[in-house]
């Protein structure tokens, strides 16, 4: 049966889904059968982004469920991102029309600027000379002012960031029009950013949270690497639950106010995550898994962080 999942409350008074589907690293030929799963299962929240390689078949899985009748567009909310190759003013409203098309739509619900830093344009996505990026100094204040015409032309229908620090929000902030309405980043027990949650909720902004199984099929993992999902101390607080691991960390987010968007391209995976609905994980078990907080983080992009405006380098 399909699940029924909360809405969280944006700043410009619109709703959006607690709770959704990623879809990075979910290959071209898998994504459409993913995405319509996800839709069987109660998901209406897909994460996308261009630079996924995907939103094509994303698209399709869409096409394909409101066709059937068993969504309408104004059902779905559907998440992409502006690249880091795009971050120039006039280089924003053909990526969103290129994802709009790709997906095969006329309004996303909602559009981040993936990541603060910008990358040298018009050379492909990964531009990169000896072996190492090439950047821009497009300043992502200059983008955000291109985001908010986006809104104003009906292209989506909310604006936010994504991977930016509590310092790059204020300087975003000081010159808004309109104020983002999200900070994805990563967040699990590992990373659990209690500063940045703090901070963006003075701000009325929510954070949704990425990789919140801790990216297991991230390509840069090595062997060795910590595993959020093997963790012994999470084992066994799921075991006390009759749950799995990953019912744990998703339903920890969820109960923070989190709007929390694990991958799977697993039929039983995408039905197992959403089930976290029908129970609740006592403010002890809670309390004790923030103290698993090891600033543990598997996204970290750390061959960039020369790149002025590389967002991990201070605290929060
Ligand atoms: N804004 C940004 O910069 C970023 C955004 N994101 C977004 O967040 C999404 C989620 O993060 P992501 O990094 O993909 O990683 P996740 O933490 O969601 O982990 C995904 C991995 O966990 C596996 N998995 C899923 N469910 C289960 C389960 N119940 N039991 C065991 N294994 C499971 C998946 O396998 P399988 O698919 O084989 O089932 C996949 O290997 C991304 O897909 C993307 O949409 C992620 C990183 C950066
Ligand atoms: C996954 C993702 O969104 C990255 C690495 O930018």
């Amino acid at each position: 049966m399909a699940q029924k999942v909360p809405f969280v409350q944006f700043n410009n008074d619109l709703k959006f889904p607690i709770f959704g589907l990623g879809t990075w690293k979910s290959p071209p030929g898998e994504v459409t059968q993913a995405v319509k799963n996800a839709i069987d299962a109660g998901y209406r929240h897909i994460d996308c982004a261009h630079v996924y390689g995907n939103e094509t078949e994303v698209g399709a899985a869409l096409k394909e469920k409101i066709q059937e009748g068993v969504v309408k567009r104004e059902d779905l909310y559907i998440t992409s991102k502006l690249w880091n190759t795009f971050h120039r003013p006039d280089l924003i409203e053909p990526a969103i029309k290129t994802t709009l098309c790709n997906l095969g739509l006329e309004y996303l619900d909602l559009y981040l600027i993936h990541w603060p830093q910008a990358y040298k344009e018009d050379e492909g996505l990964f531009p990169e000379k000896d072996g190492k990026t090439v950047y821009s100094d497009v300043d992502y204040v200059d983008t955000w002012k291109g985001m908010e015409k986006l809104v104003k032309k009906c292209l989506t229908k909310s604006i936010g960031v994504s991977n930016f620090n509590h310092e790059q929000i204020d300087r975003v902030l000081a010159i808004a029009e309109i104020k983002p309405v999200t900070n994805q980043v990563e967040c699990h027990p590992y990373l659990n950013q209690k500063k940045l949650i703090e901070y963006c909720k003075s701000k009325d902004i929510v954070i949704t949270a990425y990789s919140p199984l801790g990216s297991p099929d991230r390509p840069w993992a090595k062997p060795g690497d910590p595993q959020l999902m093997d963790d012994p101390k999470l084992k066994e607080i799921a075991q006390k639950y009759g749950k799995t691991t990953a019912h744990i960390l998703l339903r920890y987010n969820v109960q923070r106010g989190l709007i929390t968007i694990p991958k799977s391209v697993t039929k039983s995976r995408i039905e197992q995550n959403i089930d976290i609905f029908d129970f609740e994980l006592k403010n002890e078990d809670m309390e004790c898994i923030d103290t698993f907080d090891c600033n543990g983080r598997f996204c970290h992009l750390n061959w960039i962080k020369d790149h002025k405006y590389y967002p991990f380098n201070i605290e929060y």
